[in-house]
């Protein structure tokens, strides 16, 4: 179990030339990943999902202040641990796709991240990577400024899955595809997770994570207000406990299509 309790998270920074002060990002974050789950993580941008997502893969820049715990499977999970299991235990697929190196060809990238985890037949496991997202022949051997948004996605996914973690932190992993491709990728995730893994993923988008979602954590302006099952997520919403839940799912077209709960995002104190 990937447990995340009670994460807190400022942001250091100057104010005129010698006061610090704290910028809070993350203020109360909790929620257990289990294997053989897809959990999806929902809220709106600018919420702290990829922050949260940095925290657990131990990725987060100097400036930053945590504070509560993470845990995987009973033990701590600190920060030489964390270095000891990203890329082989525990994978993420960024936000950004910057994250390519823009002067190596993607097949290569795929079989170095392979390499890193430690698997046995690194070229063979890129390959397989890279044909489960649909990249084959030609466009697996192109560099990333030849690669479509959508395109160099799937390779940032094909890198994530090449190693055979066990957890996989997905952080928007489905943005910029087109429907078919969309699906493929959550199709994806949903059978990783049926064949024991551990899946979060980051999506502001309610009817894709309810998709494939067995639980959904709904998070607003750094804070976990609910973790619900997937099928709460029906009728007018009675199941779910938090009003802002209730009107994320609302909103969505096919329901009342309330106004979109945006507008009523609190800056964070
Ligand atoms: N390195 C940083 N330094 C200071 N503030 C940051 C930093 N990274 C993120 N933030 C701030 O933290 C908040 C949360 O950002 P985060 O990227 O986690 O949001 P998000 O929920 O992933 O949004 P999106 O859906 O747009 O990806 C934002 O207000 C952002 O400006
Ligand atoms: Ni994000």
């Amino acid at each position: 179990m990937l447990e995340i309790d009670h994460l807190a998270l400022d942001f250091l920074r100057y104010r005129g030339l010698w006061q610090r002060e704290a910028v809070p990002c993350l203020r109360d974050v909790s929620l257990s990943l289990v294997r053989g789950e897809v959990h999806a993580v929902v809220g709106a941008s600018g919420a702290g999902k990829s922050l949260m997502a940095q925290a657990i893969i131990g990725l987060l820049p100097g400036n930053a202040r945590l504070r509560g715990e993470l845990r995987l499977d009973g033990a701590p999970l600190d920060a030489p641990r964390q270095a000891a299991l990203r890329g082989k235990r525990l994978a993420l697929i960024p936000q950004s796709l910057a994250a390519l190196d823009p002067l190596v060809r993607s097949h290569r990238q795929v079989t170095w991240a392979a390499q890193r985890a430690g698997v046995s037949a690194p070229r063979a496991a890129a390959e397989r990577a890279l044909t489960e997202v649909g990249m084959v022949g030609d466009s697996a051997r192109r560099y990333p400024h030849q690669l479509s948004g959508g395109m160099a996605r799937r390779v940032l996914l094909a890198m994530a899955t090449a190693g055979e973690a066990d957890w996989l932190i997905a952080d928007e992993p489905s943005v910029g595809l087109d429907p078919a491709h969309r699906d493929g990728v959550l199709d994806q995730l949903r059978r990783l997770a049926d064949a024991g893994k551990g899946v979060l993923l980051i999506t502001h988008d309610l009817r894709h994570a309810l998709s494939v979602a067995d639980r959904v954590t709904v998070f607003h302006a750094g804070t976990t207000l609910e973790t619900a099952p997937a099928d709460a997520f029906q009728g007018r919403g009675k199941a779910l406990a938090s009003g802002y839940a209730r009107a994320l799912w609302r909103a969505l077209p096919d329901n009342d299509f309330a106004r979109p709960p945006v507008h009523e995002v609190a800056p964070l104190a």
